[in-house]
C-alpha cells in the first residue's frame, strides 16, 4: 500500500486547523455582530476586520494548500484502491491455485489409497499363498529338558526338522516342520508363530494347538509363566501389536471334558452348564458361550487368569486334573487399517489339549477310564481329521467329536493350523505316543531298526 501523502500528516494540518478553530477571525466568515453597524455605532471588538488583506492572503494560501492536499489525498486514495484491487486479484489467484493444488492432492491421495489397498490385498494374497505352500497345517516339535535327576532321556538327537528318540534300544526318527530343542526360549517359539498371527490379522482363521503328554510343556508353551509368557499372551504384546491396528477383540474360553463343553468365563462356571454346538452354513458357534471384550494385553491376561482359575475350580470340584480336559481359547479379532480404511475379521484359536499319555487299563478304572477313553477318542478324531485333510479326502470327519467339530472353521478352507508336539524326554512311552500320531504325513515316522550297539541315551545334545 502507498504511504499516505506527507501533506496529510497531522504536523501539516495541525497549525492550519489551529488557526481555523482557535481564532474567531480565522477562516470563519465574520458574523453580523462583528461587522460595523450602519447606525454609526462603534464596534467594541479589537479584532481586525474580516477584509484584512493579510488574513485574506493567508486564507487563500490555506485554501490552496488544502486543495493540493485534497488532490494528493484523492490520488493516494486512487492508488491505494488500485493496489487493493491488485492485491485482491492476486489473492484470488492464489486461492484458485490453492484449491487446484488441494484438488490434485486429494486425487493423488485417492490414487495412493487405492494403490495401497491393491498392494495390501496383493501382499495378503501372496503371503497367504506362501503359507499355503509351507502347509496349511504345520507340525512343530518342542522338546523339553530333563527335570528329574537320575532319569534317562529318550531324546537321542535332534536338529532343525528331525528328532531321534530311543525306545527299547531302538532309535526312532520323527520329522517335523520345525524342531525347538530343550534350550529353546519362549521368544524363539513365538517367532515361529508370527507368520500365523499375521495371517489371522489378515482375516484368516488360525489355530495353534499344543499336544503332548502331561508334563511335557503344553501349558508352558501356550500360557507360559509370568516371567516367560507363552503364545497365548505374546500374540497381543508389543512384538506383535502392530499387526492388529486399532482393532478390538472378543475372547471366549471353554474346556472340553468327557466330550462336554464348559464355559470358563461364565458367571457361575462350577454349575456345569453344558453347552451345545450350533452349525449355520460354514459357521460353527456355541450359543450361550460368554464372550468378553478385551483391548489391552492386561485385559487379556486378566481374562485368561479368570478362565484358568475357573478351570482349576471346576476340576477340583469334579475331582479331576485339569490336564484331563482340552482348553480352547478363541479370540475373535477385528483389525482396522487406518490407511486403507479396510477392516478384517479372523479367529485365533489357542488350544492346550489334554495329556496324550496312554493310560493302561490297570491304572484306569471307573471315571478315570471314561475320561481316558474320551481323551483317546478326541485325539484320535483329531488325527483322523489331519489325515483326511492331508490326503484331500472328500469327507473330513469333523463331527466325530466336539473338539474337531469346534475346530472345523480353523481347519478348513484357507485357515491355518500349527500343532506343537511337546516331547518330554523323561516320559516312558513317548515313542509310542508319537508313533501313533496321525497328523497327516507332516509327521513322517521312520523306524531305523535295531541299534547295532548298546545305546547310551543322551540329553538331547545337538548332533548332525
Ligand atoms: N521348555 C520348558 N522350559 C522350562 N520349563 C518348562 C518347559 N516346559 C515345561 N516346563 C515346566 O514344566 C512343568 C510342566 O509343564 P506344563 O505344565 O507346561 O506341562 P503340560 O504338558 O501342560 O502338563 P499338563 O498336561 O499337566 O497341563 C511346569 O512347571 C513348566 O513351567
Amino acid at each position: 500500500a502507498l504511504p499516505m501523502p506527507s501533506v496529510c500528516d497531522q504536523s501539516t494540518f495541525r497549525p492550519i486547523l489551529k488557526q481555523c478553530t482557535s481564532s474567531p477571525s480565522g477562516l470563519r466568515p465574520a458574523t453580523s455582530h462583528q461587522r460595523p453597524t450602519g447606525g454609526g455605532t462603534t464596534n467594541t471588538t479589537t479584532s481586525k476586520p474580516a477584509g484584512d488583506p493579510d488574513r485574506l492572503r493567508r486564507a487563500g494560501e490555506l485554501a490552496r494548500e488544502l486543495k493540493v492536499s485534497a488532490k494528493q489525498l484523492r490520488s493516494w486514495l486512487v492508488l491505494t484502491l488500485s493496489d487493493l484491487k491488485n492485491a485482491l486479484t492476486q489473492t484470488e489467484d492464489v486461492l484458485k491455485k490453492m484449491a487446484e493444488a488441494q484438488r490434485r492432492a486429494d486425487s493423488e491421495a485417492q490414487t495412493m489409497r487405492s494403490l495401497y489397498q491393491k498392494e495390501a490385498l496383493e501382499r495378503r494374497t501372496l503371503y497367504n499363498k506362501l503359507l499355503e505352500l509351507q502347509g496349511n497345517v504345520r507340525v512343530f516339535c518342542r522338546c523339553r529338558n530333563i527335570t528329574r535327576p537320575g532319569t534317562t532321556s529318550c531324546l537321542d538327537q535332534y536338529d532343525q526338522q528331525e528328532v531321534t528318540l530311543i525306545h527299547k534300544n531302538t532309535r526312532k526318527k520323527f520329522f517335523f516342520d520345525k524342531v525347538y530343542g530343550p534350550i529353546s526360549t519362549q521368544e524363539e517359539v513365538f517367532a515361529g508363530m508370527v507368520p500365523l498371527i499375521t495371517s489371522c490379522a489378515d482375516g484368516y482363521n488360525v489355530c495353534i494347538l499344543a499336544y503332548g503328554q502331561t508334563g511335557s510343556g503344553k501349558t508352558f508353551t501356550m500360557m507360559g509363566t509370568k516371567d516367560k509368557p507363552g503364545v497365548n499372551v505374546r500374540w497381543v504384546g508389543p512384538d506383535s501389536v502392530t499387526f492388529w491396528g486399532s482393532g478390538c477383540t472378543q475372547i471366549s474360553m471353554l474346556e472340553i471334558y468327557n466330550d462336554t463343553l464348559n464355559d470358563l468365563l461364565a458367571k457361575n462356571p462350577t454349575a456345569s452348564s453344558t453347552l451345545d454346538i450350533r452349525v449355520q452354513g460354514k459357521f460353527v458357534s456355541v450359543p450361550g458361550l460368554t464372550h468378553v471384550e478385551v483391548r489391552t494385553e492386561d485385559d487379556i491376561i486378566n481374562v485368561m487368569d479368570t478362565g484358568e482359575k475357573n478351570r482349576k475350580m471346576a476340576a477340583t470340584k469334579m475331582n479331576i486334573h485339569s490336564s484331563r480336559s482340552h482348553l480352547l481359547v478363541a479370540l475373535e479379532v477385528c483389525g482396522n487399517d487406518s490407511l486403507s480404511g479396510e477392516s478384517t475379521r479372523g479367529t485365533l484359536t489357542l488350544g492346550d489339549l489334554a495329556g496324550s499319555e496312554r493310560i493302561s487299563r490297570t491304572e484306569a478304572e471307573g471315571p478315570r477310564l471314561v475320561e481316558a477313553a474320551a481323551i483317546n477318542k478326541s485325539l484320535t478324531a483329531l488325527g483322523q481329521v489331519f489325515a483326511a485333510l492331508k490326503s484331500n479326502a472328500l469327507h473330513v470327519p469333523f463331527r466325530n467329536c466336539k473338539l474337531t467339530h469346534l475346530l472345523q472353521p480353523s481347519l478348513s478352507g484357507d485357515a491355518k493350523c500349527c500343532v506343537f508336539v511337546n516331547v518330554s524326554p523323561e516320559a516312558k512311552d513317548e515313542v509310542e505316543t508319537l508313533s501313533t500320531l496321525q497328523f497327516g504325513s507332516s509327521i513322517r515316522h521312520v523306524a531305523l531298526g535295531k541299534a547295532t550297539k548298546n545305546l547310551t541315551p543322551t540329553k538331547g545334545n545337538k548332533t548332525k
